[in-house]
């Protein structure tokens, strides 16, 4: 799928199917979001323009790659927080936007009730949310984010169903989406199927 990537690695699908597993507990669910995440970051950071610079080893110069590009990245809260360790692992000089926002129960559209980011002219801006369903969320974030000035945006999921995939894509045809998994359909609840369940409360114990 054009503009969609979705990460092909034995490992990814063994900690996917752990996160999806029910008797997973908060701990090892935790721990399995930060290891995905970090599979996740590698693959997405990826879109990030190397340049060449020459250096001095202990032996003789040399032309070596270094990436001086601004990074912001911001994660949805609150389920996108559990991503952000793994991003700043990677990419400790990025700078950090929040964006909150949260689904209605029943109509499932999501509202805004937070949002702080830093300087976003000529950054390369990540916004991470583990659950791509309907898209709502994620178009909502793209476009407060293109009102601050992001130019080039990449989406991050652990797991994109088809329907929010496509929404983001008919909206913001220039983002690139970064996933582990995609589903087969919501839900009349909008729910991802087969899904994980609520990411939020397994990961907050909520
Ligand atoms: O694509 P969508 O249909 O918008 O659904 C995805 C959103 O739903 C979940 O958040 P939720 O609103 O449950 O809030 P939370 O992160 O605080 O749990 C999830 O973390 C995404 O942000
Ligand atoms: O399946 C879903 C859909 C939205 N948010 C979740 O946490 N899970
Ligand atoms: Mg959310």
């Amino acid at each position: 799928m054009r503009g969609v990537t979705c990460i092909d690695h034995p490992l990814v699908g063994d900690l996917l199917g752990r996160l999806r597993d029910q008797s997973t507990g908060k701990a090892e669910y935790r721990d399995l979001c930060d290891r995905i995440s970090l599979a996740l970051a590698l693959r997405a950071l990826h879109y990030l323009p190397a340049e060449g610079r020459e250096i001095q080893t202990p032996l003789e110069s040399t032309e070596v790659s270094r990436i001086e590009a601004p990074v912001v990245v911001v994660p949805i809260l609150r389920a996108g927080l559990g991503m952000l360790s793994s991003f700043l692992q990677l990419y400790p000089d990025a700078s950090v936007g929040y964006i909150g926002l949260e689904r209605d129960e029943s109509t499932a559209q999501a509202s805004e009730y937070y949002c702080k980011m830093p300087d976003m002219e000529g950054a390369w801006t990540f916004l991470i949310d583990p659950m791509l369903a309907t898209g709502g969320s994620a178009c909502c974030a793209i476009e407060a984010l293109r009102g601050r000035g992001a130019a080039r945006c990449v989406l991050v999921s652990i797991l994109s169903a088809p329907e929010g995939i496509q929404a983001v894509q008919d909206a913001h045809p220039d983002v690139e989406i970064v996933t582990a998994g995609i589903d087969r359909e919501l839900d009349g609840n909008k729910y991802i199927r087969p899904g994980l369940g609520d990411f939020g409360d397994r990961l907050f114990g909520t």
